[in-house]
């Protein structure tokens, strides 16, 4: 299916009397690039889970182009959650199976559950992990054990398992909050060479404000579950930082962790 634009209309969810998301209306457009900031605890992981249902909305509405997201179910879901892969900070490979088949496992979604059992992949299966795997530079690591692999290898790998599923949109959750700096940059470098080069939408959430606005075209800060913020890199002064961090908030928040972020010029140095 063709990428689309995806809505969330007026979407809350709530965990007892906490609103984790509350009131979300917001459009992506196909393609778009998009940082979601905020304090810990403002709703970002919440919200990605929602766009890919692995929790449900207390109220609201999620579409997809024409596909009402918050109403499939079981054969129309599961085709939802390979359109929409989902990236995580802990990366979730099988460490005791090497990287090939961490990435083959991929493909798993669309297999007969005899073969998922035996980890039985066709040649053009096996080229096209190659192909996804080459595409992260770690085709040379093919064979290795995942758990031997650094941190950053580890999140490509995720990357490229994600990738064979074909999805219209990358979610990733944290994807470079445990990874040193030069680790930290490869990985969001792929995200936006796969976001480019195949148009995909990518929807990061981050804790790191320099990260975002050196690579996202539009950032979303999110506070108490709300968007509170909606602009892009330029339009994010240091005032709305400060109320989207709190002025505590605002050190640690400040790091450099992509290092190429630097080299950009859109680093805005904010006082602590
Ligand atoms: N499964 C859950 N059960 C109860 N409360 C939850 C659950 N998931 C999230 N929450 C609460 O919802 C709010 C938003 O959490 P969420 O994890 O979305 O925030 P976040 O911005 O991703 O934070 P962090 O940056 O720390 O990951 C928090 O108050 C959190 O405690």
């Amino acid at each position: 299916m063709e990428n689309a634009t995806l809505t969330l209309s007026s979407v809350t969810r709530r965990f007892g009397e906490t609103r984790a998301v509350d009131n979300v209306t917001l459009q992506v457009e196909p393609g778009q690039f998009v940082g979601v900031i905020g304090r810990s605890g403002a709703g970002k992981s919440t919200l990605l889970r929602l766009i890919n249902r692995l929790i449900d909305p207390s109220e609201g509405q999620i579409t997809f182009g024409n596909r009402e997201i918050t109403a499939m179910k079981g054969r129309e879901l599961r085709a939802w959650r390979r359109d929409c892969a989902m990236i995580f900070q802990q990366f979730n490979l099988v460490d005791r199976l090497d990287v090939l088949t961490n990435v083959l496992v991929g493909q798993l979604a669309g297999h007969g559950f005899l073969n998922s059992m035996t980890l039985r992949f066709s040649d053009a299966e096996r080229t096209r992990a190659i192909q996804a795997l080459d595409r992260l530079d770690m085709a040379p690591k093919a064979l290795q054990r995942a758990g031997t692999l650094s941190g950053g290898q580890q999140q490509r790998v995720a990357i490229a398992r994600a990738l064979v599923q074909d999805p219209r949109i990358m979610l990733a959750d944290e994807p470079i909050a445990s990874l040193d700096p030069g680790n930290a940059t490869r990985v969001m470098e792929a995200l936006r060479s796969i976001n480019r080069e195949d148009g995909l939408t990518v929807l990061v959430n981050l804790h790191t404000l320099d990260t975002a606005r050196a690579y996202c075209d539009r950032i979303i800060a999110m506070r108490e579950g709300r968007v509170f913020f909606d602009g892009t890199a330029a339009q994010l002064t240091d005032d709305v930082v400060r109320d989207i961090y709190g002025s505590e908030g605002l050190a640690e928040f400040n790091e450099a962790v992509t290092s190429t972020s630097v080299s950009t010029g859109h680093v805005a140095k904010i006082p602590a």
